[in-house]
């Protein structure tokens, strides 16, 4: 796919900062740099050199120069980079001056990444895994998706697909074959079954790869009990601000309270939720409770600050909260969130609760859409390994391999794509 419009904009931070980066990309752009340099550079050679307004001549700024040739850039197009003078006016002169250029305009979110992925320089894994990239807060965040951009997960869903078609042609093969003399070359079917099964233990191995929504959002860590626990003291305690109202009144806390927090470089997302209890008159509290409950069901670490025999969940943990005023003969992680007393061994330990549920060093994140076609791939490959019949082995791999072809974006639908690349900013 080719386009004849020229893009630019602004792909540094906003300004003023020292340096603001303009970047052009598409076939004008050699002409622009023509019109604002007065020549064209050596390629991907840096060069200083005074750019001034085509229309009158007038100097612009002096920037350091970089000129791309296409197709080996990151859209797969002319490209040039204007390292400017990071002002506003500055930024907006030789923006004003490109947009006057006919054929250039400037570019919508998403488009400079859009066009590596309509040109074939990066496949929908790493478009996504560049969409994280950018929206990183902890490190966690930032080594799993540099793994996806770095195509780590593409190249592994390129081998399926090798593999794929491979026992494509095995089965094609045996299936000719087997037209000529009705005996299938048992051998042939056999070669089939286990190639098969060993992909499906390569795909299935990637479902149990952690959620890049985890990832994303925070480790879920819902704080759960009956009224006045101590639940809102422990959260301010961990998230180290006063997040929620704390008061020796039964039944402060009504609604949801979700406070992200990174502690270590992993992102957490902890909720303090209504005291539980059976029987209240408060219509309003009765609500609360029912969203606590909700939120039970969708967290990933439980702080179980109650009876140890009314736990919510097998894996919650017990916290024997107000270590300083209650007696201590009691169950579970004893801690006091008024003297710090035992807070540093529970954030050891939903530190170390995290970790299982987070990707490692070196391991991705799959976000959702790339977990269900990985099932898919996964039930084809079951269904073409209990087929009795080669014909529906050799169509459930035809289908195995255009779910591949999902996967990597090529058979994607356009407004999923859309989506996607309107969430990027200008100049990315
Ligand atoms: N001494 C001491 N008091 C605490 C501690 N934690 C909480 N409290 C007190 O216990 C009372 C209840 O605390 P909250 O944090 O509001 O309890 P809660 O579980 O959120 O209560 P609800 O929202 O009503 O369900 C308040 O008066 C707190 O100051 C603690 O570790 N030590
Ligand atoms: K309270
Ligand atoms: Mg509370």
């Amino acid at each position: 796919m080719t386009r004849r419009d020229s893009i630019f904009a602004l792909s540094s931070g906003a300004p003023p900062a020292g340096i603001g980066v303009i970047r052009v990309s598409g076939p004008q752009t050699r002409p622009a740099l023509l019109a604002l340099a007065g020549r064209v550079p050596p390629a991907r050679q840096a060069s200083l050199a005074l750019l001034r307004d085509p229309q009158d001549a007038m100097p612009l700024d002096r920037a350091l120069i970089l000129w791309l040739p296409g197709p080996a850039t990151v859209t797969g197009e002319d490209m040039v980079e204007l390292h400017c003078h990071g002002g506003r006016a500055v930024i907006a002169a030789v923006e004003a001056a490109l947009g006057a250029m006919p054929g250039l305009r400037r570019a919508e979110p998403g488009e400079f990444t859009r066009r590596a992925f309509d040109h074939g320089r990066m496949d929908l894994n790493a478009v996504e895994g560049l969409s994280d990239l950018l929206a990183a807060e902890t490190q966690s965040q930032r080594r799993a998706a540099l793994l996806m951009v770095e195509g780590h997960f593409s190249r592994r869903i390129d081998q399926w697909r090798r593999a794929l078609l491979d026992l494509s042609a095995m089965a094609e093969a045996a299936l000719d074959f087997s037209d000529e003399d009705d005996v299938p070359d048992a051998a042939i079917e056999a070669r089939i079954g286990d190639g098969i099964a060993a992909l499906a233990a390569d795909v299935g191995a990637l479902l149990d790869a952690p959620s890049a929504e985890r990832l994303r959002d925070g480790v879920r860590v819902v704080l759960a009990g009956p009224p006045n626990a101590g639940k809102s003291t422990l959260l301010n305690a961990l998230v180290g601000r006063e997040a929620a109202i704390v008061s020796d009144i039964a039944g402060t806390t009504r609604d949801r309270i979700e406070v992200p927090a990174a502690i270590d470089g992993v992102a957490f997302l902890f909720t303090d939720t209504a005291g539980l209890r059976e029987e209240t008159g408060d219509a309003i509290e009765a609500i609360g409770i029912d969203r606590a409950r909700a939120a039970l069901d969708a967290a990933d670490i439980i702080l179980w600050l109650g009876e140890p025999d009314a736990l919510p969940r097998a894996d919650a943990i017990l916290v024997a909260a107000q270590s300083d005023r209650v007696a201590d003969d009691r169950p579970g992680l004893s801690l006091s969130a008024r003297t710090g007393e035992g807070m540093a061994a529970l954030v050891a330990l939903l530190q170390q609760r995290a970790r299982a549920l987070l990707p490692g060093e070196g391991d991705y994140a799959l976000h959702r859409r790339q977990r269900d076609l990985v099932g898919q791939l996964l039930d084809h490959l079951h269904a073409a390994r209990a087929a009795r019949d080669l014909l529906v082995t050799a169509e459930e791999l035809r289908l195995g391999r255009s779910v591949v072809d999902s996967l990597t974006g090529q058979a994607g639908t356009e407004d999923m794509l859309d989506r996607l690349f309107s969430g990027f900013c200008i100049g990315k």
